[in-house]
């Protein structure tokens, strides 16, 4: 085993909210990174306290910051999961610091995508809109299906999260319908129906749906339908436990200290 102060240091960005406190639970069990700073939005509660006290347990010796900079100053990676126009300010700083940065923050514009890339000429960013073993696989899944299927088949992608999520769809679905679309050999852009409502017409076909639902303390659950003449396939992710995006942005911090400037996703991350 390597002694502590020779391990990764890690930032955790957003270290107050409900992914910025899984990962720190995480890396505190963690024999492989060690925990070397905390990051929060200026003017919060929690900034200048001791980040093991601020989440109601014993000091672990992290003061939250509101520095950014000087926080990833220290740091071999950033894990980030917190708002689009912070992890692009955040992007240009890691990529100051040369630390690796592990963005799990969904909602993105076209622009906002465009600033991460230009970041990544510096520094290594793995970006996924989900970091979960599992949705990876169904990523993969999805694509194997819409290859073998044609559009006789209607693509339809349906997502559920807790009532707190403020972006839609989810950035898994957006993966799923990516690989739907790549298997089918088509362009996403060009084929996606979000938000069907009122007098909508028939379904297009080639189109890839897409529908959000929003309720109570749902974790993540999200389903692929293929839909044909007399039969449908369903394949189905259900996340019951934030942790499993936390392991996989764990392993991809470890995994981006031996890689090139790029950009990176969860599937180079597992060999996908
Ligand atoms: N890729 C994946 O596997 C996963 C991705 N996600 C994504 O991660 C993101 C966060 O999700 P979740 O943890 O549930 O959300 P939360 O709202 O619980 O946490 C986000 C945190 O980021 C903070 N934050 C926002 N802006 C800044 C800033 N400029 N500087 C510092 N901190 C900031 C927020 O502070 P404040 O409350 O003050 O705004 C909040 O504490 C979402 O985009 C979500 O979709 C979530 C789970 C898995
Ligand atoms: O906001 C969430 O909670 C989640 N966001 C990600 C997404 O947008 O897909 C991943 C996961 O589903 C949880």
């Amino acid at each position: 085993m390597q002694p502590e102060q020779d391990l990764p240091g890690v930032v955790v960005t957003g270290v107050s909210g409900r992914m910025g406190q899984m990962l720190v639970k995480l890396i505190g069990a963690s024999e492989k990174l060690r925990l070397v700073g905390a990051v929060e939005r200026e003017g919060t509660p929690w900034i200048g306290r001791d980040l093991g006290e601020a989440m109601g347990g014993a000091a672990n010796g992290v003061r939250v910051t509101d520095d950014p900079l000087e926080a990833f100053a220290k740091a071999q990676a950033v894990i980030d999961f917190t708002a689009p126009a912070a992890t692009v300010e955040f992007a240009a700083l890691a990529a100051q610091a040369r630390a690796v940065h592990v963005i799990g923050t969904t909602g993105f514009e076209a622009g906002q995508l465009a600033k991460l890339t230009a970041a990544s000429r510096h520094a290594v960013i793995v970006r996924a809109g989900n970091m979960s073993l599992g949705v990876n696989l169904l990523t993969r899944l999805t694509r194997k299906v819409a290859e073998a299927l044609d559009a006789d088949w209607d693509i339809e992608i349906v997502e559920a999260h807790h009532r707190m999520k403020v972006d839609a769809p989810s950035g898994t679905a957006l993966m799923l319908g990516q690989a739907a679309a790549e298997g089918r050999g088509v362009a996403l852009e060009g084929h996606r129906d979000s938000g069907r409502d009122g007098l909508t017409g028939a379904r297009k076909r080639g189109d890839i749906g897409f529908a959000a639902i929003r309720g109570g303390d749902i974790v993540g659950e999200h389903d692929v339908i293929f839909a044909g003449e007399g039969e449908r396939i369903i394949l189905r992710h259900v996340a019951t436990d934030r942790a499993i995006f936390a392991r996989g942005a764990l392993r991809a911090a470890l995994w981006g200290q031996d890689q090139k400037p790029g950009e990176y996703d969860m599937m180079d991350v597992l060999g996908l």
